[in-house]
């Protein structure tokens, strides 16, 4: 089996003079620190750099300052090869590096919708004027479109004049909490590029990549494509997952109202390959450091070239997101016999669980986590609130400090009116619910991300509410 692309790839030899390109991550975040010990472990000779100088020290260590399986063991695997090595020095960035991958956050701008690019501008400005022989810059970070045009005139502005130095965008499609894999193993790679220099380049890259798949009989395939259509593609791909789980979770909405059980809807469609059975998973909504941030900034980019209505729909997505985490409120005003107004329910005496404070399992990630936000409206209305998460209390604690965080699940339930499952871990979907009937002081549960055996909690005992499922007697 061959690869899809390409099948004779260009031959280009690395301008450092090494038989392979010597790579550079700035940005040692959830995705570059993720690449660069990946990379590093196909092979490569790597070199991760940041700002921020406790990262730095913390990788170099051999200690990933985030939760994402498998990584430490790589990490400290590669550190010992000699293959791998943190810096923050721009320099030494510049020296080291044939091909630079700019992986540094695009967050939401606090004043507004649109990306936030200055860590972009910030990296690619302190390193350019550095570079002492040809290179390729990468963009890997989630983007606008539009943007990589903007950086190539950046690093023509901060580069010395003679000097080659050109720019590619490739971008990033993995999941925290199986990024490993997803690095290793791509569902595609993209290239958006201006030169066969730069696809060549890339491709040596990513070679690593690419004998992988062959050693296990798969095909990778390869979009090599214009800058615009690269930025593009990573957009709308997380515009489409959002909208996805806006569309089940509006589903969810109906069967609420109808007595139907989306859960059983949701399998009922996906049988249709058309449609597929993923990202169909009703609950408290999507949340995470990238498809909310995303789907707004690419609202705003839209705008900003005069197409916005073409986007509108996105807005609604962001508009049911929300409303799943209100819902959870509601559930709770409702099964704590508390009424409801229109400032919301006044939840005060009464003390709530929230188990899960990550955006997702097998994460330590709380940004813009549903969870959280749930939290905090609770806590708001007056409830007694009570957190624990397997992996993310450290970053919760940062995000939300006045409420309780208990250090294992028993504690958290002890004393419960209402335990709130938020975030699927494993040790929740696995709990056995008669080992919690004798500590909660009441047998009441909402499952957020319906990922509890409804019929053993109520066999338990337990008056149960999923989201988007019917009322259990
Ligand atoms: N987290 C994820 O799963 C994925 C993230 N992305 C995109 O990748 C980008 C980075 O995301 P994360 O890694 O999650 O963010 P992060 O916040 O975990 O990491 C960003 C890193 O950039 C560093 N940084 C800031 N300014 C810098 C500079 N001038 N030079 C070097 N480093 C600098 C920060 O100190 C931080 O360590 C974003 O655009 C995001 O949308 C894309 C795909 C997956
Ligand atoms: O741009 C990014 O950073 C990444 O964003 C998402 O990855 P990630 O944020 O790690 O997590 P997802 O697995 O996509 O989950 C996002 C959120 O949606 C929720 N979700 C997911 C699936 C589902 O069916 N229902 C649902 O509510 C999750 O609980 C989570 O809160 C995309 O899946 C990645 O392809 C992309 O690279």
């Amino acid at each position: 089996m061959t690869i899809a692309y390409p099948s004779t790839p260009p031959v280009v030899a690395p301008p450092s003079g090494s038989a392979r390109p010597r790579l550079t991550f700035l940005g040692t975040g959830y995705l570059g620190a993720t690449y660069a010990i990946c990379f590093a472990e196909l092979g490569y000779e790597v070199l991760g750099f940041d700002i921020d100088e406790a990262k730095i020290a913390k990788l170099a260590d051999g200690d990933v300052p985030f939760h994402e399986p498998g990584l430490d063991e790589l990490l400290r695997k590669n550190l010992s090869a000699g293959r791998l090595r943190f810096t923050t020095s721009y320099e030494e960035v510049a020296d080291f590096g044939d091909i630079h991958f700019i992986c540094v956050g695009t967050p939401q701008r606090p004043d507004g919708m649109a990306a936030d690019l200055s860590h972009v501008e910030s990296a690619v400005t302190n390193l350019a004027p550095h570079l002492t022989r040809k290179a390729l810059i990468v963009g890997k970070s989630t983007v606008p479109v539009g943007t990589a045009e903007w950086i190539e005139n950046l690093v023509r502005r901060h580069a010395a004049e003679d000097l080659e130095v050109e720019v590619a965008w490739s971008p990033e499609f993995l999941q925290e909490g199986v990024a490993v894999e997803d690095v290793l193993r791509p569902n595609r790679i993209i290239f958006g590029v201006k030169s066969d220099w730069a696809t060549g380049m890339l491709y040596s890259a990513h070679k690593g990549v690419f004998d992988l798949a062959l050693t296990e009989d798969r095909e990778v395939p390869v979009v090599v494509t214009d800058f615009a259509t690269a930025e593009l593609v990573k957009v709308a791909a997380n515009a489409f997952l959002a909208t996805k789980i806006s569309f089940i979770n509006a589903m969810a909405e109906v069967c609420e109202a109808a007595g139907a059980d989306v859960t059983q809807l949701a399998r009922s469609i996906g049988y249709d390959a058309r449609i597929g059975n993923k990202f169909l998973r009703a609950g408290v909504g999507f949340g995470g450091g990238c498809l909310p941030k995303d789907i707004r900034a690419f609202q705003a980019r839209a705008q900003e070239l005069g197409v916005g209505e073409a986007l509108r729909f996105l807005h609604e997505v962001d508009l049911i997101n929300q409303r799943r985490r209100q819902k959870i409120v509601q559930l709770s005003a409702e099964l704590l016999d508390r009424q409801y107004g229109p400032a919301g329910p006044d939840l005060a005496g009464t003390r709530i669980t929230v188990l899960g404070a990550t955006f997702k399992p097998n994460s330590d990630d709380v940004r813009d986590s549903p969870a959280l936000s749930v939290v905090r409206k609770l806590s708001r209305s007056g409830a007694d609130v009570t957190v624990y998460d397997p992996e993310g209390m450290d970053n919760a604690r940062v995000d939300v400090g006045d409420v309780t965080y208990a250090k294992t699940l028993t504690d958290a339930v002890t004393g419960a009116d209402l335990v709130c499952v938020l975030t699927e871990w494993e040790e929740f979907r696995n709990t056995d619910p008669n080992t919690l009937n004798h500590l909660v002081a009441a047998k009441k549960v909402i499952d957020g991300r319906n990922c509890l055996d409804q019929a053993v909690w109520a066999a338990a005992g337990w008056e149960y509410r999923g989201m988007g499922r019917p009322v259990v007697a």
